[in-house]
């Protein structure tokens, strides 16, 4: 992998660190305490914007996150001629009623998974139009024949472009009939998600059957959630093997959008490492986002969690415990912070059940493998996971692969090793822009270099 390049179109102009090539990181003088606000979740924010765009009538989004994923989503949708007003984090949609203004071009979505799975089957579900929707060369290579070929069933008309199972893809809004659909979850929630977003345009009742397990399960309780709120007709038990969806249109609301739970566990882990102390003042541990149980892994590790009424607070510990196997199936973005925090426990951490992560921004199985390796760490990949085994890591120079939780995950390493260099950083800008101010702020050195 090591003459990777990043697709630096992808970066939004809410990108930060355009031109910054490598940040080192290095300790703080004294464990990490702070009380810190963290933006908003990169999931529900654009849920609530897709959903939203679709409704009848006005939505009024506040929380809102301001990242690359967000961006892309916003222009997307401004290009299919929905009217969106920004004011800092708060967002006013008013919604086209199930019919795009604009019915023709090109939907450029980004990196990010959420767009290239929730709009897809809104396009095709709409009344008229032709589209061609492509993503950055990272999302065209993430698998998406799973959700196709299901929205294929139900009558929509999808196309592939180039290569079959991948964007990008060409759609027309020519409706969906709705009824029974059978669909993996093993691969990506996100599948599920698209499928249900879209079904409330159906013209019957759609019945969606899980024929296995769903990856991250919680995404799709949250897809669920959200669609309630604005008016859907669904239903479905906890086990989420069946879900039925009326046909219903989508009716415009004011939402309070939560902090994202997966930016905040970066924090928590800071804390962790330095037997520091972390508050969160604007999330809480009843959120539906399933990262918020990385707090429980780090209260296996030894540290302390105060589950406040509208807060979270870490506190780290003088050592942190390993010896202990774990499935992070159904918080699978926490992976690789805990693959980073791992070393520096007294004991060997395995992780299984996260073979579909390989699939992600980028295969995050082999990456962060191969990054530990650099630092010389004892790990043992597997398909669906690895072993990483306590050591003192070098500080060395790593790819960042162009995947957000790469670089943040590497950052954290630089909490107890000083110079560790992370090579575009700025592809943080993906779900945190402000990541490396953030942490600077709670007191880690950071020092970015330009490109010359
Ligand atoms: O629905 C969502 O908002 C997400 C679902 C998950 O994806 P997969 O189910 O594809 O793993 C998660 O990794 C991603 O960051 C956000
Ligand atoms: C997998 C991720 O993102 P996406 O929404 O693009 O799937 C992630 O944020 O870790």
């Amino acid at each position: 992998m090591e003459d990777f390049k990043p697709d630096l179109h992808a970066r939004s102009e809410w990108a930060t660190l355009h031109d910054v090539e490598v940040a080192e990181v290095s300790p703080a003088s004294q464990p990490i305490n702070g009380r810190i606000r963290v933006p908003g979740s990169k999931s529900w924010t654009n849920r609530a914007l897709i959903i939203a765009a679709m409704a009848e009538g006005t939505s009024r989004l506040s929380g809102v996150l301001k990242s690359d994923d967000t961006y892309w989503c916003i222009h997307t949708l401004r290009q299919l001629g929905v009217q969106i007003e920004i004011n800092e984090d708060e967002v006013i949609i008013e919604g086209v009623n199930g019919d795009w203004l604009k019915k023709d071009g090109t939907l450029y979505i980004g990196s990010a998974g959420t767009t290239a799975r929730f709009l897809p089957g809104l396009l095709a579900a709409s009344k008229g139009g032709r589209w061609t929707m492509e993503g950055s060369t990272s999302m065209n290579k993430r698998p998406m024949a799973t959700l196709i070929t299901a929205l294929q069933e139900l009558g929509a008309q999808i196309k592939y472009s180039e290569e079959d199972g991948f964007l990008p893809i060409q759609l027309e809004g020519k409706g969906i009939r709705g009824g029974v659909v059978n669909i993996s979850g093993k691969t990506s929630s996100q599948f599920i998600s698209g499928l249900l977003i879209a079904s409330s345009y159906a013209d019957v009742p759609v019945t969606i059957r899980v024929v296995d397990h769903i990856v991250q399960h919680a995404y799709v309780k949250i897809t669920l959630d959200l669609m309630e709120q604005f008016g859907a007709r669904v239903e479905y038990d906890d086990s989420l093997s069946t879900i039925k969806v009326y046909p219903k249109a989508y009716k415009g609301q004011d939402i309070q959008l939560e902090a994202d739970a997966s930016t905040v566990n970066y924090f928590f882990a800071l804390a962790a490492l330095t037997n520091g102390t972390v508050r969160v003042d604007n999330l809480s541990y009843d959120t539906l986002q399933p990262d918020i149980q990385f707090v429980d892994v780090l209260e296996r590790m030894g540290c302390t969690a105060i589950k406040g009424d509208g807060f979270l607070e870490l506190q780290g510990t003088a050592q942190l415990k390993g010896n202990f196997e774990i499935s992070m199936r159904e918080m699978s973005d926490q992976t690789l912070t805990l693959a980073a925090i791992a070393p520096f426990a007294d004991g060997p951490i395995s992780i299984h059940e996260v073979a579909h992560i390989r699939k992600h921004e980028s295969d995050r199985i082999g990456v962060i493998s191969e990054c530990l390796t650099k630092m010389g760490i004892q790990v043992e990949e597997r398909e669906d996971g690895l072993t990483i085994y306590p050591g003192k890591p070098l500080a060395v120079e790593c790819n960042s692969y162009d995947d957000h939780r790469v670089a943040m995950s590497l950052a954290l390493i630089g909490a107890k090793v000083a110079g560790v260099r992370i090579l575009d950083p700025g592809c943080i800008s993906k779900t945190c822009p402000t990541f490396f101010e953030e942490i600077e702020k709670v007191g880690l050195q950071v020092r970015l270099e330009k490109n010359a």
